[in-house]
């Protein structure tokens, strides 16, 4: 199959500083492909790139074939990107902001098209709404609308689901899902790594603006075998012998995890079989540490994530 995205060794420097440091990634036609990556890790700045935006200091980008900076207007017209920040004009209504982005394309008379998304993504009853009378939520949901105006092939959403409720996240990954099934390519980054989990077929993780992991969802489970252990400490403070298998950042996901020795504190540490409980348990009692809870869990997506951001400090 053909890429829909094709990225070639792109270098990114703002001043002497690199946000992209040499990053290559083939996205699939018809993919649901996820670019994960702590905060500064590039994403943004990836995505610019791919949709000319910002241009590259080295390196080549392709979308559908089409090269972006001396091919700009077909590659721009194959993609529709979900941008990170609410910027509008407030006077316009939800309608009329979708029809002169439908304009922007050469687009007339998208009203049918238009209904459709708007219907989609639950806005119908907003579309006669000025813009600045929406809530965020709403205005999010307008952004993924103007996305989808000229039924792009592929389309790119940085963190579509920040600050959103439950039920929008869920209207909008159904209606997502269904344009994905329907053969649109799909690259999605979010913070919400179950999000990335269940709906991204492959994911690239960034981290300082390389590429440091690009593998199938299910085989970067897989690479985790074994699962979390989930405990309850009191007594003396986790020996540190231990601190290498710890998943949550040494306290900082779980804030009560560095409280002070007598009280209780939440711990994840990484277990590869059964037998490496044993030895954990053993260190904790040596090290004067007791379980008030414990509990084996399935590694997750977040648990291979801190495993692979902590790899490649
Ligand atoms: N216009 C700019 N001028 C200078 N530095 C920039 C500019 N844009 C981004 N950067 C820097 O480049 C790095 C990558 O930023 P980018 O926004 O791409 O990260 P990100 O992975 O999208 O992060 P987040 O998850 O926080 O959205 C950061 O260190 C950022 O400070």
């Amino acid at each position: 199959m053909s890429a829909a995205i094709e990225i070639a060794t792109v270098v990114k420097r703002y001043g002497s500083f690199e946000a992209l440091r040499g990053v290559s990634l083939s996205i699939r036609e018809g993919e649901f492909f996820g670019l994960l990556g702590p905060n500064g890790a590039g994403k943004t700045t990836l995505i610019s790139i791919v949709a000319g935006l910002s241009r590259p200091d080295s390196g080549e980008v392709r979308v559908m074939g089409h090269e972006v900076s001396s091919d700009y207007r077909a590659a721009r017209r194959a993609l529709g990107v979900v941008p990170q920040e609410l910027v509008f004009d407030p006077f316009f209504t939800v309608r009329e902001t979708l029809r002169i982005t439908s304009g922007y394309y050469g687009i007339r008379r998208n009203d049918d098209w238009i209904d459709e998304i708007l219907a989609h993504l639950d806005l119908s009853a907003k579309a006669d709404a000025n813009m600045r009378a929406l809530s965020g939520g709403m205005k999010r949901r307008v952004l993924v609308a103007q996305a989808l105006v000229h039924r792009p092939p592929v389309i790119v959403l940085d963190e579509p689901t920040a600050g959103v409720d439950v039920e929008l996240r869920q209207t909008l990954w159904q209606f997502i899902r269904r344009l994905n099934r329907d053969g649109h390519t799909i690259v999605l980054t979010t913070h919400y790594l179950e999000e990335a989990q269940e709906l991204c077929g492959r994911i690239a993780m960034l981290k300082q603006g390389q590429v440091v992991a690009l593998d199938d969802t299910s085989a970067l489970l897989r690479r985790f075998a074994g699962g979390r252990l989930q405990l309850t400490l009191t007594g003396a403070p986790l020996p540190e012998a231990l601190a290498p298998l710890r998943l949550d950042e040494g306290g900082q996901a779980s804030g009560a995890s560095d409280a002070p020795a007598g009280l209780s504190r939440k711990v994840a540490l990484r277990v590869d079989d059964y037998a490496g409980i044993e030895g954990i348990l053993a260190v904790l009692r040596e090290g004067g540490c007791r379980i008030d809870e414990m509990e084996l869990q399935h590694a997750d997506l977040e648990d291979v994530f801190v495993q692979i951001m902590k790899d490649n400090r």
